[in-house]
C-alpha cells in the first residue's frame, strides 16, 4: 500500500493549495479530484461567470449614457460569448495540474473514499497517509418534485449554448439573482419563484430591496412564497407549476434553491468522522472529531461564508497547522460579493446588528448621486459603514458597480484598524471610487487620533 504524509480528497481551492505547498516544504502528498482541478470556482462558478457577466456590466454601464453622449444599443452575441468562454475557461484546470505536478505532489483522477482513520480508496487502489484533508465541496440542490429531471442548475446555465427566450429560475438566492441579472438582459421573459418573502435576506435590506426593485423595472417578475409542486415538459417548452395554482409557461428552468455538502460516499463513517447534512463540523485548527483527519471548505458545517478565498484562507490554516506553525485563531473580517448588476458588497458587522445594538453606529454615505461624474453617472451607489464606540471601521455595505474593488479597500481598513489620521497620511488617485466615496467620508468618521 503507498504510504503518505498527507492525502488531500478534491481538486478545489481548499485542497490543492495543502497538496501542493506540504509537498514543497518536503512532505509527501497526494492530491485525489473526481473532476477538472480548481473544483467549483474554476469550471462551474466564479471564473466562467464572470467572465460571462462582463459584456452586460458593460451594457448596463452604457445605458446609463443614453440621451447624454452615447447612441445606439449594444447588442449581445452569447454564441460567441460561449466560445470565449469555454476558450478561455477549458485550459486552465490542465494549467493547474501542470503547476501542482511541478511540486511534486501526486494527483489521481477517481472518487476517493475512506476505508479507515488513516486509509482512502480510489479507483481500487488503497493508500495510506498520516493526515487526510477532506475538500469534497458541495453541490446544487434537487427538489424532490415530478419533472424534477427537467430542471438545469447552474453548472448548466454557464455552459448553455443557445440563451432560452424564456427562463424560470427556482429560489432568489445568489446564483439566481446573478444570473438574472444577466438573463433579463437577453431572454423576453425572466421569472423568479422562491418559497422565501425576500431576496437576499443576509444583506442589508435597504440593498436588498433597491436591487428587487431595480430588477422588477428592468422586467424580472417575482413570485414569492410559493412551494413548488410540479414541471411538465410540453412539446418543446415546460410548464411550471406551484401549490397555490401558479402555472408559468417557460423555455428554461434553472434550479438555484441553495448548495448541499458531498458527505456521501466518502467513507466519513468508516473513517469515524461527524457530519451531518450540514456538512463537517471542525475545530478552530480545521481538525475533525478525528484529529489527524481535516475539513477545509465548503463542505465544512460553519457560519462563515462559503466562498473561494475563505477555502484558500483554510487551506492556508491547514498547511500551518501540519507544519507546526502558528496559525491564525480566527478569520479576518470576510468580505462577500454578490454579482448582481448592480452589485452588492458586505463585510464585517453588518447593518443589522448594527443597528440592533448600542455598541456601533452606522452611516448610510449616498455618494452615487453627489459623485456622478466619479460613479459613471450611478445615482443609486451607495455605501454604509459600521463603525464601532472606539471609532474604527468594523462593518461596510456597498451597493453598486464598483462594489467589488471598494469592498477589499474598506477590508483593509477594517483589518489594519486604520484611523482618520492614517486616511489623511495618504495620498489617493483621484478621480476613483476609494478617494471620492470612502476616503474622504472616512476621514470625518473614523476615530480622529
Ligand atoms: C455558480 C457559482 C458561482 C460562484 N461564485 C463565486 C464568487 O463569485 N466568489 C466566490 O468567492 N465564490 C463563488 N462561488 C463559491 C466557490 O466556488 C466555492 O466556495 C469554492 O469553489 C469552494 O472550494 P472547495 O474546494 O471547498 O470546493 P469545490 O471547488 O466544490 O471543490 C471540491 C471538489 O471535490 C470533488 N469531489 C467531491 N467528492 C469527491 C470524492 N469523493 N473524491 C474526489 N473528489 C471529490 C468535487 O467534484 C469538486 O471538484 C460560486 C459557486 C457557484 C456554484
Ligand atoms: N458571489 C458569490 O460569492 C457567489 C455566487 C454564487 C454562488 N455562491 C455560493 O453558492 C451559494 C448560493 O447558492 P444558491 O443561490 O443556490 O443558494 P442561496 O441559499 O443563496 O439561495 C437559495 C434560494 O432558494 C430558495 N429556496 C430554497 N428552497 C426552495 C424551494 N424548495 N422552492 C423555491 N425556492 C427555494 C431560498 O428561499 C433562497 O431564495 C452561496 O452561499 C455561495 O456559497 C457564491
Amino acid at each position: 500500500m503507498a504510504q503518505y504524509d498527507v492525502i488531500c480528497i478534491g481538486g478545489g481551492h481548499a485542497s490543492w493549495p495543502v497538496a501542493a505547498t506540504l509537498q514543497k516544504q518536503g512532505l509527501q502528498t497526494l492530491l485525489i479530484a473526481n473532476d477538472r482541478l480548481g473544483g467549483t470556482c474554476t469550471s462551474w462558478g466564479c471564473d466562467p461567470k464572470i467572465l460571462l457577466d462582463a459584456p452586460f456590466e458593460i451594457m448596463a454601464e452604457a445605458a446609463r449614457y443614453r440621451d447624454i453622449g452615447l447612441e445606439g444599443n449594444l447588442k449581445l452575441n452569447w454564441e460567441a460569448l460561449q466560445a470565449y468562454n469555454r476558450k478561455v475557461i477549458a485550459p486552465l484546470p490542465g494549467m493547474l495540474q501542470n503547476m501542482i505536478e511541478q511540486s511534486g505532489a501526486q494527483i489521481v483522477f477517481g472518487s476517493a473514499r475512506l476505508t479507515s482513520p488513516h486509509t482512502v480508496l480510489v479507483n481500487g487502489k488503497e493508500h495510506h497517509a498520516k493526515k487526510i484533508v477532506i475538500a469534497t465541496g458541495r453541490r446544487a440542490a434537487t427538489l424532490n418534485i415530478p419533472g424534477a429531471e427537467y430542471i438545469r442548475n447552474s453548472s448548466d446555465f454557464l455552459y448553455t449554448e443557445h440563451f432560452p427566450e424564456r427562463i424560470v429560475f427556482i429560489g432568489a438566492g445568489i446564483i439566481s439573482l446573478e444570473f438574472a441579472s444577466m438573463a433579463v438582459r437577453m431572454a423576453r421573459e425572466v421569472v423568479i419563484i422562491t418559497n422565501g418573502n425576500t431576496i437576499l435576506p443576509q444583506y442589508y435590506d435597504r440593498y436588498s430591496r433597491k436591487l428587487l426593485a431595480q430588477l422588477e423595472a428592468e422586467g424580472v417578475k417575482f413570485h414569492f412564497d410559493q412551494t413548488l409542486s410540479s414541471v411538465v415538459k410540453r412539446d418543446e417548452e415546460y410548464l411550471v407549476k406551484t401549490q397555490s395554482g401558479l402555472e408559468i409557461k417557460t423555455d428554461y428552468v434553472l434550479g438555484a434553491s441553495g448548495r448541499i455538502p458531498n458527505v456521501e460516499g466518502l467513507g466519513l463513517e468508516e473513517a469515524g468522522v461527524i457530519f451531518s447534512q450540514r456538512g463537517i463540523p471542525t475545530d478552530e485548527q480545521f481538525r475533525t472529531n478525528v484529529p489527524h483527519i481535516y475539513a477545509s471548505g465548503d463542505i465544512r458545517d460553519t457560519s462563515i461564508p462559503r466562498l473561494t478565498p475563505t477555502a484558500f484562507f483554510e487551506a492556508g490554516c491547514i498547511v500551518q497547522h501540519i507544519l507546526g506553525e502558528a496559525m491564525p485563531m480566527t478569520y479576518p473580517a470576510v468580505p462577500n460579493v454578490v454579482f448582481t448588476i448592480p452589485r452588492i458588497a458586505q463585510v464585517g458587522i453588518s447593518q443589522k446588528e448594527a443597528k440592533n445594538s448600542d455598541a456601533y453606529r452606522s452611516v448610510d454615505i449616498d455618494y452615487g448621486k453627489q459623485m456622478l461624474f466619479q460613479t459613471r453617472n450611478e445615482k443609486e451607489a451607495e455605501v454604509a459603514v459600521v463603525l464601532n464606540k472606539e471609532g474604527y471601521l468594523v462593518g461596510a455595505d456597498i451597493y453598486g458597480d464598483f462594489s467589488g474593488e471598494l469592498i477589499n479597500f474598506l477590508t483593509l481598513v477594517i483589518n489594519l484598524k486604520l484611523t482618520a489620521r492614517d486616511l489623511r497620511g495618504m495620498i489617493f488617485a483621484f478621480p476613483t471610487h476609494s478617494f471620492g466615496a470612502v476616503k474622504f467620508a472616512l476621514e470625518n468618521l473614523l476615530r480622529q487620533e
